[in-house]
């Protein structure tokens, strides 16, 4: 029998994970949706053509006999009361990113989880599962360019919106860099600071941009992420790794070359779901089979948790200028 997956927040991504459930991947449908905005919801549902039902409040659907499996995809400062009620009821989530907005909300997940003796949460950090990742993960491990010394990254936007101001920067954006650089590295950070360049004319008072996030890892390798997220000219996510032998570079997305009229040009994305579609397609299929096989293997609350302890640091240094000292308990047995 499909695993029947509930919904909480039916906004972009919301929307896109029921589109690739429902058409896209084996094993699961989407059975209930629930939003803050009710109308949302069943637009939703008529939009994507779900045959799903519509709740009016997102504990009622965990709870419900409908919902084997719960997908949340509401706004960040909601995942932690639903991820908890979603564990309480002994089902299985995917969170999307942050898996709470403040390292202590992460750890309180983090000892619901273990209480219950059994992996139940994989969070949204999509990016280990893109092939051009594992290539750079591969390539690391086989010491193809020796020991990593530096990593140079940009994660550029084209825009964001009035709503999304300063920390999010850290909170919403630079996230990612922070899960899939301790997974490429097998390193943790030990220290943040925050730059600020001269802003660009294309923000507003609450939203610094660009900013310069400079992180150390336990094994002195250093780490510098642009976060640019008005750019103006695409969705472009760029990563280099320096090492004793040489320098790996994250392939650049397929795309047509076409030489015409003395000019070579290719296309830049400028959508995140386009970007990384087929990450997507992979980590919630693996969430689906997880289900199904009652063995949850795709990255852990601990995961989560890790990233949100170096993200709570970067917002202090985003406050302070300071360099910020990151430390981490030792990882539980349980996630090993
Ligand atoms: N992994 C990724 O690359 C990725 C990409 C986009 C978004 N996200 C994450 O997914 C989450 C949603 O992002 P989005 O871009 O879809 O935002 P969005 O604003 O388009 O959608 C969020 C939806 O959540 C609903 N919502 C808010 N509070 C709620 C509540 N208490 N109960 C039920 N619904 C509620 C809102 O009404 C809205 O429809 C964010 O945490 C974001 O960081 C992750
Ligand atoms: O929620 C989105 C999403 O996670 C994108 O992958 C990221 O590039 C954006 O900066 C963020 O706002």
């Amino acid at each position: 029998m499909p695993l029947r997956v509930g919904i909480i927040g039916t906004g972009a991504i919301g929307r896109d994970h029921s589109r690739r459930i429902n058409n896209v991947l084996t094993g699961a449908h989407v059975s209930a949706v629930n939003d803050v905005n009710v109308e949302q919801a069943q637009k939703a549902v008529d939009d994507l053509d779900l045959k799903a039902e519509v709740f009016a409040n997102g504990h009622e659907l965990i709870q419900s006999n409908a919902v084997d499996a719960v997908l949340v995809t509401s706004w960040g400062p909601t995942h932690e009361e639903f991820v908890l009620s979603a564990i309480a009821a002994g089902k299985p989530v995917f969170c999307e990113k942050p898996l709470a907005t403040t390292a202590e909300g992460c750890k309180r997940i983090v000892d619901a989880e273990i209480a219950t003796g059994k992996r139940l949460v994989q969070v949204g950090f999509m990016r280990p599962y893109d092939s051009g990742y594992q290539l750079l993960k591969n390539a690391l491990t086989i010491g193809e360019i020796g020991d990593p010394l530096m990593v140079h990254c940009a994660h550029r936007n084209p825009e964001v919106p009035e709503s999304y101001v300063t920390p999010m920067a850290i909170q919403d954006t630079l996230i990612h860099e922070l899960d899939v650089l301790r997974w490429l590295l097998d390193d943790d950070y030990v220290s943040a600071q925050v730059i600020y360049p001269r802003r660009t004319r294309f923000t507003h008072s609450k939203l610094a941009d660009p900013q310069i996030v400079l992180l150390e890892t336990k094994r002195g390798i250093r780490i510098d992420v642009e976060v640019f997220v008005n750019c103006k000219y695409g969705y472009d996510i760029q990563c280099s790794v320096v090492g004793e032998l040489g320098v790996l570079n994250l392939p650049e997305p397929q795309s047509l070359l076409v030489r015409k009229e003395a000019s070579l040009a290719t296309n830049i994305l400028t959508d995140w779901k386009q970007r990384f579609i087929k990450a997507y397609d992979v980590e919630l299929q693996e969430f689906i089979n997880g289900c199904l096989n009652s063995s949850i293997t795709g990255p852990s609350a601990w995961d989560g948790y890790a990233a949100s302890v170096a993200s709570d640091a970067c917002v202090e240094a985003q406050e302070t200028g300071a360099i910020i000292p990151i430390s981490m308990a030792d990882k539980p047995s349980f996630y090993s």
